[in-house]
């Protein structure tokens, strides 16, 4: 076996951040594409040193003329490699990204409990990293959004998402299965233009990189990184004071003390509304929502909100924000 400055890198990864422990039976989502050979090759490379064992994972969306072609190439690769391979055929019409990226992850975690793994890993790169802080940017977001793509998420109580290549970019991915004769499958939906995340792989990072930055992928994974300790400590920070705000309520999920949050700085306060909303909400809240709250904690005593989605509205009663459910203003 070959070892580059690849394998090197990633060995170190794992073992500085702790990201996947020695011994452990191991999912990886293999598409086909550069990133995902990438990955699997290099962690089937380093494996013996870890104790893991690997077994390779590919979801068919069936969205596409040659999606059988290419579950059957990623087999095929499964069984050169002696490695143990899975595959789901989605049987409902899949018709957006989204929707793909649903059922992906729902497909994977069901394979992952069948079978007994704890890990499922992924091949998001630093450029993923790029673009998808530059997606949230554009479509306006906090700097929850701007961390993009975390190198660990739970899928479930005992299932762990892992993405080791955050520090890696396309174009060493792309050298490095040219330098192994990795046999990459290209998906043809990647050069459809109508995508924005594809307007931002193919025309805008790389005319930042001429006109601004050559490093600017590499540049803003490393903001991306740096906001989330960020966002780690805030919401740590949040959910303290969430807590004190819900110390005393009679009904802490719906009723909470906003003298206690108006000691807290307004970053705070956003964020212990939005956690409330989160536990409240039928949907994500948005923007509006977290503003409209967190302006009860400094309004009058009987102020009150629109309805929420779902129609609740919430309430200031002397010291207290109170959630009513299913109620419309009056
Ligand atoms: N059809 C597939 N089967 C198995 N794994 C896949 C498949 N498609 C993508 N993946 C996994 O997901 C990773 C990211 O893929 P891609 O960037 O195409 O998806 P995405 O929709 O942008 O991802 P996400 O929304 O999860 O960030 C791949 O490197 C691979 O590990």
């Amino acid at each position: 076996m070959t070892w580059t400055p690849l394998h090197a890198q990633i060995h170190r990864t794992i073992g500085d951040r702790y990201l996947l422990p020695p011994k452990k039976r191991l999912l990886v989502a293999v598409s086909g594409g550069q990133d995902s050979l990438c990955l699997v090759k290099l962690l089937l490379d380093i494996q013996s040193k870890w104790q893991w064992l690997i077994a390779i994972a590919h979801c068919d969306h069936c969205w596409r003329e040659d999606s059988h072609d290419n579950a059957i190439h990623v087999e095929n690769l499964a069984k050169t490699w002696h490695t143990p391979f899975h595959l789901e055929t989605a049987t409902n019409i899949i018709n957006s990204e989204a929707t793909a990226r649903n059922w992906r992850y729902q497909a994977l975690t069901k394979i992952a409990q069948v079978n007994n793994y704890q890990y499922i890993i992924t091949g998001h790169t630093a450029s993923d990293r790029a673009e998808t802080l530059l997606y949230n940017l554009i479509r306006g977001t906090g700097a929850d959004g701007l961390q993009a793509l975390t190198w660990q998420r739970p899928l479930t109580d005992n299932i762990l998402l892992v993405r080791p290549l955050l520090e890696i970019t396309r174009s060493q991915t792309a050298q490095f299965c040219q330098d192994f004769n990795l046999p990459i499958w290209e998906d043809s939906t990647n050069e459809n233009l109508q995508y924005s995340r594809n307007r931002i792989r193919q025309q805008l990072l790389p005319y930042l990189q001429t006109n601004f930055n050559p490093q600017v992928e590499t540049n803003i994974a490393q903001t991306a990184e740096l906001l989330q300790a960020e966002v780690a400590y805030l919401e740590e920070i949040a959910h303290y004071w969430r807590l004190e705000s819900t110390a005393t309520s009679p009904n802490p999920d719906f009723q909470f003390n906003r003298r206690i949050l108006q000691k807290a700085p307004l970053a705070i306060q956003r964020r212990v509304i939005r956690q409330i909303l989160q536990a409240i909400l039928p949907t994500s809240p948005n923007f509006e929502h977290i503003e409209k709250l967190t302006g009860l904690i400094t309004a009058p005593n009987r102020s009150q909100t629109d309805p929420f989605p779902g129609g609740a509205i919430a309430v200031v009663q002397d010291d207290w924000i109170c959630f009513h459910p299913d109620q419309k203003k009056d």
